[in-house]
């Protein structure tokens, strides 16, 4: 990199980081009011600015939890904001703020950073691996009748968009999170800018079940042609198999739509089950979700649950020098080893089977983890064992 200072950015020089990533974007400036709306994701001390003569790249974080198998919590740093003018790429302007922005989370002790990559070959040089994998689908109303069988559910309460604010952060707070899940206290500020913008009406809804609020939805319809319409999940979470049916059962209940479009959802998100043609719920994409990178593998590894015999990893890290080295893993101990390793891979690749969105096997028969006999690959699978597909379902 020629030239190009990095360092964290003052608040008044946030407008212009917001500015930089939307043109990299293709977006325009935005508005005064939209701007406002945004500020709060803005944290201070977490907006860096690669700068030549003036701003030419920047990045951020928020600061969160991410939820490991076995429902450890660590910190986590949600990376977003990634930016460099079209007339400065390519020559390591994006290096120098990645290389700055995990030392710097590093020394404060963050366990892992994740991001949603606009294209798959930026973030693998810096140790970001997909963490999982998410489908997207769309299910016909006219031919979607649901089982006699699929759960009832219980009352749901639609609620208007600053009420909504008000609420859901708590109906989240209180939800059983899957691992890859996160906090998102940060947030929200964010996602209800988002909802409030657009002419599509927005909606929200809260499930109630038994013991109270489980389960919540946001959706979006638009209008087709005539008086038909499309609706639009933003936003859906339940905290059990009750919640999941009956806020579909809304769904697929809202009078005039045609379709419903849910994006970005999890891999085992049984919706064709609770219907009597499993086929009236297409898949329509299979994409990566977020890319994890563990920033302190040693933490990391330690704070998740881990299955049969233990093995030693090999693990190196081309950009955190204090992660590479070898690691015994286990359900009983995670540490340091000088012993002989039984599997060498990357911290990309570790980032990959560490919330249990790829089977390390997967990984050896891609040549990207070696093992030292192939019984190895089978012993990998049963200590990386999670028992559901990982999924954020935060879009940041
Ligand atoms: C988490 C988020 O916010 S995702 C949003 C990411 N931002 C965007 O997609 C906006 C549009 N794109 C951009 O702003 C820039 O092109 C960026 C940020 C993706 C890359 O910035 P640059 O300063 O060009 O990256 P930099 O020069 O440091 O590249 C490092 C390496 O990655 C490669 N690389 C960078 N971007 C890409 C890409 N989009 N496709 C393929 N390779 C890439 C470079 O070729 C370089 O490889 P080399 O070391 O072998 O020469």
């Amino acid at each position: 990199m020629n030239d190009v200072a990095v360092r964290a950015l003052r608040d008044d020089e946030f407008r212009s980081a917001h500015r930089l990533f939307r043109a990299a974007l293709h977006a325009g400036p935005g508005t005064d009011e939209e701007w406002e709306r945004v500020r709060p994701v803005f944290q201070p001390g977490r907006v860096l600015g690669a700068f030549d003569e003036q701003l030419v790249g920047t990045a951020r974080s928020m600061d969160a939890e991410l939820v490991v198998p076995g429902g450890a919590r660590v910190p986590l740093a949600a990376v977003t904001g990634v930016g460099v003018r079209a007339d400065r790429t390519r020559r390591g302007v994006l290096t120098g703020l990645m290389r700055t922005q995990l030392a710097e989370l590093a020394g404060r002790g963050v366990s892992a950073a994740t991001l949603y990559a606009t294209e798959g070959p930026i973030y693998g040089r810096f140790g970001y691996g997909i963490a999982g994998r998410a489908r997207s689908y769309t299910v016909s109303r006219q031919r979607a009748r649901l089982r006699p069988d699929a759960p009832e559910g219980g009352r749901i309460e639609m609620l208007d968009l600053d009420e909504a604010e008000r609420r859901l952060p708590e109906v989240y707070s209180a939800l059983p999170l899957r691992p890859g899940m996160m906090s998102r206290d940060r947030w929200w500020p964010g996602l209800f800018a988002g909802m409030r913008s657009g002419d599509d009406p927005a909606v929200a809804l809260v499930h109630h079940g038994a013991d109270g609020p489980d389960g919540f939805a946001l959706y979006r319809v638009s209008r087709d042609s005539g008086m038909s319409a499309t609706l639009r999940v933003v936003d859906l979470h339940s905290g059990n198999a009750t919640a999941f049916a009956g806020l579909w059962r809304f769904l697929l209940g809202v009078d005039l739509v045609d379709t419903v479009i849910a994006r970005n959802r999890p891999l085992d998100e049984p919706v064709e089950l609770l219907l009597t043609d499993p086929r009236a719920c297409e898949t329509t994409e299979l994409t990566d979700e977020t890319w994890l990178r563990l920033v302190d593998v040693e933490a990391a590894l330690a704070a998740r649950t881990w299955h049969g015999a233990p093995l030693v990893l090999e693990v190196t890290d081309p950009v955190l020098d204090h992660n590479t080295g070898r690691y015994r893993v286990g359900p009983d101990e995670v540490s340091r080893t000088d012993e002989p390793a039984d599997a060498a891979l990357g911290v990309a690749e570790l980032a990959m089977i560490f919330a249990g969105g790829w089977l390390p096997s997967a990984l050896v028969d891609a040549g990207r983890i070696s093992v030292l006999d192939p019984g190895v690959a089978v012993r990998l699978d049963e200590l990386a064992r999670t028992r559901r597909a990982p999924w954020c379902g935060t879009f940041f």
